[in-house]
C-alpha cells in the first residue's frame, strides 16, 4: 500500500484497499477481535474472586489482594506491548504473539478450575490444591502479559488503517471500538457468572468454574483467528524504533548534562530539559516536554482507579450477602457487574448527545479536566453509598455467604439416600446425619430412597439461608414426604435486596464516563504524534497504580468493618479530587500538532539559509509557545482547566 509522507506536517496519507461506506474493511476484523477480546478479558475477570474464594478457599482479603495484583499487571504490561512493537516486532506481529501467549493463559485457567483432576477421594474437593493455585497462578500471569501487551497496540492498529482523509471515520472507529469493549464486556459478565452457576464434574458435581474460563478461552481463539483471517488487508506500518528508549535516553542526558553545569558560572536554562540541547533534537526536547506535563497531570489518577477497580472485589463480595431474587429472575453476586457497561452503552450516548450539549448551551465551559474532576466526585459518591448499603447489611446479616446449606438427620432405623436433581447426599446410615450440602437459591427437590421407600418433597430456598431436614422414624411406604419431613431454619435468608448496589453502581459508572472516557481522549489530544502510544501505556499505569494502591491501603488499614474502608477510600478520593483540580487549573491545553508543524518548519528554514537572529527569534517564540498559560479557548486552541 503506498505511504507519503508530508514533509511539512509529518503525516501519512495511506493508500487504501477496499473501503465499505468510506471506512478500510479491515476495520471490521479489528473491531470484532476487540469485542471477542474483551469478552475473554471481563468474563474470566467477573468470576474470578468467587473462583479465589469458594474453588481455592481464600479469604476475602487474600482474593482482593490477588484480583487486584493481577489487574495491575494487566495495566503494567501496556509498556512492555508498546515497547515490543514501535521497535522490534510491528504491532500486527506482536498482536498475534501475544494473543496466542494470551489464549495459553485462558485455557490454564480452564484447566485449573477442574476439580475431577486431582480429586482422588472423589469427595467434590481438590486433594492437591497447590496444583490448582500453580497452574491458576501461570495462567493469570499469561493473561495479564497478553492483554496488556495488546492494549496499546490494537487501537492503535485500528486508527493506523485510516489515510488522512478519512479524519471523521477515524473518529467514529474509536467510539464504535469503546462500545465494543462495553459491549464484549456485557455480554460476558451476564454469561460466565450463568455458567459458573452451573453443576458439572465428572466423580462429583461441583459449581462449573471451567466452563466459566472455558468459554472466555474459546473467545480468545476465535479473537485471534478473526485477526489473522483479515491480514491480507491491513496497514501493516514498520516499527519506527524505540522511541521510549529514545525518550529515556534524552531526559538521562538532560538530567547528567544540568548536574555537570550546576556550577553558577553556567547560565541557566528556562527548563530542565533545554539541557539535553546539546545532543538531542529540539523537536524530541519539545515532544517530551509536552509529554511530561501531561504525565505530571497524571500523578493523582490512580487513586480514581483504586475506587473503580473495587467493583470486580470489594462489591462482588458484598452482593454475596446480599440477596439477587428479582422475581422473574434470580442475579449471581458476579452478575451484578454487568449494571456497569449497560450504564456506559446508555449514558456515553446520553452524555454526549444530551448532558455535554446542554452544559455548553448554558454558558459553561466544561473542559475535558473539569470533566474528571466531576467523575472523581462521582467515584468518591458511590464508595458512600456502598458504605451505606454495607452498614445495612451488617445490621441484617447473620452469616457470610450467599450459598444454601442442607444436611438430613435420618431418624430412621434403616440407611437412606438423599438426592436432587445436581447434588448427591449419598447414604446416611440409621441414626445419623450427613454433611451440609450447597443447594441452588429458589426451589430444590429432594428424592428420598431406602428400600422399598421412595419419596419427594420440595422445598424454597432464600438467599444465603441453611437448613436440617429431619427424616422421622415414622416415614415408611407410602408416607408423604413433602408433609411428614420437617426442617429447621439455621441460618435465615439475606434479607438486603442487591437492587441496593444499583446507586453506587449508577455514581461509578457516571464517574466512569466522565473520567475515563475523557481521559482517554485527553491523553490523545496533548500528546506528541510521534508518543500517542507511549502517554496511552502512561494513562493505563494509572490503572495498574491504582490497583496497587488497593492493596497497601486495605494491608496497612486493615479496618474491622468494611463500611468504614469504603468510607477510608471516599474520603481519600476527595481529597486527590481537590489537589487534582488545583492542578488542573495550572494546565495550559495545547496543540501538538501546531507545536511540531512550526519546529519542523524551523527545520525546513534552516535549509534556506535563514539567518541566526531570525531563528533565534522563532525558537523563543516556540518555547513560550509550550510554557506559556494564556486564557484561550480548548479546541485547537490553548486554554486553562
Ligand atoms: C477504563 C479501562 C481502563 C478501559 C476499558 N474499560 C471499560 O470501558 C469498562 N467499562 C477497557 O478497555 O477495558
Amino acid at each position: 500500500m503506498a505511504d507519503h509522507e508530508d514533509p511539512k506536517t509529518g503525516k501519512k496519507n495511506k493508500g487504501t484497499s477496499k473501503e465499505v461506506c468510506g471506512y478500510p474493511l479491515s476495520i471490521f476484523f479489528i473491531v470484532v477481535n476487540e469485542f471477542c477480546e474483551r469478552f475473554s478479558y471481563y468474563g474470566m475477570r467477573a468470576v474470578l474472586v468467587l473462583y479465589f474464594k469458594y474453588f481455592l478457599r481464600w479469604d476475602d482479603d487474600l482474593a482482593t489482594s490477588i484480583y487486584h495484583t493481577f489487574v495491575a499487571l494487566c495495566y503494567l504490561t501496556p509498556i512492555l506491548g508498546a515497547i515490543v512493537a514501535d521497535s522490534w516486532l510491528g504491532k500486527f506481529k506482536t498482536i498475534i504473539y501475544l494473543s496466542i501467549v494470551y489464549a495459553i493463559g485462558q485455557v490454564a485457567m480452564a484447566v485449573s478450575a477442574i476439580h475431577d483432576i486431582t480429586d482422588t477421594d472423589r469427595d467434590g474437593t481438590p486433594n492437591n490444591m497447590t496444583f490448582h493455585v500453580v497452574l491458576s497462578m501461570v495462567g493469570l500471569f499469561l493473561i495479564a502479559l497478553g492483554t496488556g501487551g495488546i492494549k496499546p497496540c490494537v487501537a492503535a492498529f485500528g486508527g493506523d488503517q485510516f489515510g488522512d482523509h478519512q479524519e471523521r471515520q477515524r473518529r467514529t472507529f474509536f467510539s464504535v471500538f469503546y462500545l465494543c469493549i462495553n459491549g464484549g464486556s456485557l455480554l460476558s459478565t451476564i454469561i460466565t457468572p450463568i455458567l459458573r452457576a452451573q453443576n458439572c464434574g465428572i466423580y462429583s458435581k461441583q459449581k462449573c468454574y471451567s466452563l466459566a474460563f472455558g468459554v472466555p478461552a474459546a473467545l480468545m481463539v476465535v479473537a485471534l483467528v478473526v485477526f489473522i483471517v483479515g491480514s491480507g488487508m491491513y496497514y501493516k506500518a514498520k516499527p519506527e524504533g524505540n522511541i521510549m528508549g529514545d525518550v529515556c535516553k534524552c531526559i538521562g542526558f538532560a538530567i547528567s548534562n544540568r548536574y555537570k553545569h550546576r556550577s553558577k558560572q553556567y547560565p541557566s536554562r528556562e527548563h530542565w530539559m533545554d539541557w539535553a540541547e546539546d545532543k538531542y533534537d529540539k523537536l524530541l526536547i519539545a515532544q517530551i516536554k509536552m509529554v511530561l506535563k501531561v504525565l505530571f497531570l497524571y500523578i493523582p489518577l490512580p487513586m480514581f482507579w483504586t475506587l473503580f477497580d473495587q467493583k470486580g472485589s470489594r462489591w462482588t463480595l458484598q452482593a454475596t450477602t446480599m440477596d439477587g431474587n428479582f422475581g422473574a429472575i434470580v442475579i449471581q453476586p458476579d452478575q451484578m457487574q454487568t449494571v456497569n457497561p449497560i450504564l456506559i452503552l446508555t449514558l456515553v450516548p446520553i452524555m454526549d448527545s444530551v448532558i455535554y450539549p446542554l452544559i455548553k448551551k448554558c454558558g459553561l465551559n466544561f473542559t475535558p479536566l473539569k470533566r474528571m474532576t466531576v467523575g472523581m466526585f462521582l467515584a468518591a459518591l458511590a464508595f458512600v453509598c456502598a458504605a451505606v448499603v454495607q452498614i445495612e447489611i451488617d445490621v441484617s446479616r447473620k452469616h457470610l455467604t450467599y450459598f444454601n446449606l442442607t444436611q438430613f438427620v435420618n431418624g430412621m432405623n434403616k440407611p437412606v439416600n438423599v438426592s436432587t436433581s445436581e447434588v448427591v447426599f449419598g447414604q446416611i446410615e440409621k441414626f445419623h446425619y450427613s454433611n451440609y450440602s450447597q443447594i441452588r437459591n429458589g426451589r430444590a427437590t429432594f428424592f428420598l430412597q431406602s428400600g422399598q421407600l421412595s419419596c419427594a418433597f420440595s422445598r424454597d430456598f432464600g438467599f444465603g439461608s441453611s437448613y436440617t431436614f429431619f427424616i422421622p422414624s415414622t416415614l415408611s411406604l407410602g408416607s408423604n414426604c413433602q408433609e411428614s419431613i420437617t426442617g429447621a431454619e439455621d441460618i435465615k435468608p439475606n434479607s438486603v435486596h442487591m437492587a441496593l448496589q444499583v446507586p453506587q453502581y449508577f455514581f461509578i459508572t457516571a464517574g466512569e464516563v466522565m473520567f475515563s472516557v475523557t481521559g482517554l481522549e485527553f491523553s490523545y489530544s496533548q500528546a506528541p504524534s510521534n508518543m500517542k502510544a507511549v502517554l496511552q501505556a502512561g494513562w493505563l499505569l494509572t490503572v495498574a497504580i491504582g490497583n496497587f494502591i488497593v492493596l497497601i491501603v486495605a494491608e496497612v488499614a486493615k479496618l474491622p468493618k468494611q463500611w468504614t474502608e469504603y468510607v477510608l477510600f471516599a474520603s481519600l478520593l476527595l481529597c486527590v479530587c481537590i489537589i487534582f483540580s488545583i492542578m488542573a487549573y495550572f494546565y495550559t491545553y495545547i496543540d501538538p500538532t501546531e507545536i511540531e508543524a512550526k519546529f519542523r518548519r524551523n527545520v525546513g528554514d534552516d535549509d534556506d539559509d535563514k539567518n541566526d537572529k531570525q531563528r533565534k527569534l522563532e525558537m523563543e517564540m516556540m518555547k513560550r509557545d509550550l510554557d506559556r498559560s494564556d486564557d484561550e479557548h480548548y479546541k485547537g486552541k490553548q486554554t486553562k482547566m
